[in-house]
């Protein structure tokens, strides 16, 4: 039987929010690419990531802003984006199990994967955009 139960308020998005990023901040490959651009602002782009999130899991429009864009100029490839899915299952595997725990986990493969198509395309047609 699961001992773990299912991702369900803000409260919960914060704990998995904050586990990953403390994740994130100490890995050796995103750690560098996040604290060079985040630098002192870590509680500003925290709550960002638990706006995001509450947005995607339980629909509620508190987060508004474009995510990609602020990818677009990172030196970030499939090793970063596949270390980043890695933590984030690890993340909200450590704390949670149930359908929005699934949800999560599928939300953060679809987008990483579609930022990866874009960045590729952005890289291979600069100044060209696709809408
Ligand atoms: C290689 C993997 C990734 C790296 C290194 C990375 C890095 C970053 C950094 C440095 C920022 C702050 C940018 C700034 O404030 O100027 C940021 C913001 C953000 N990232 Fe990522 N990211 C990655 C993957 C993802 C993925 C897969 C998602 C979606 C699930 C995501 C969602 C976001 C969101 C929502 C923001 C906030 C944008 C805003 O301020 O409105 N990131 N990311």
């Amino acid at each position: 039987m699961s001992t773990t139960t299912d991702i369900s308020n803000k409260a919960d998005i914060r704990l998995l929010v904050d586990t990953f990023y403390g994740q994130v901040r100490e890995n050796t490959l995103l750690g560098p690419i996040f604290n060079g651009a985040i630098g002192d602002h870590w509680p500003a782009h925290l709550e960002r990531m638990y706006s995001f999130w509450q947005t995607v899991l339980f629909h509620e429009q508190d987060y508004q802003g474009n995510p990609f864009m602020k990818h677009v100029n990172l030196p970030i490839h499939q090793d970063h984006f596949d270390t980043w899915l890695k933590l984030w299952h690890a993340s909200v595997d450590r704390h949670f199990s149930g359908e929005k725990a699934t949800e999560a986990k599928w939300r953060g493969d679809k987008m990483a994967a579609m930022f990866i198509s874009k960045l590729d395309y952005y890289r291979a047609n600069p100044g060209r955009p696709l809408l």
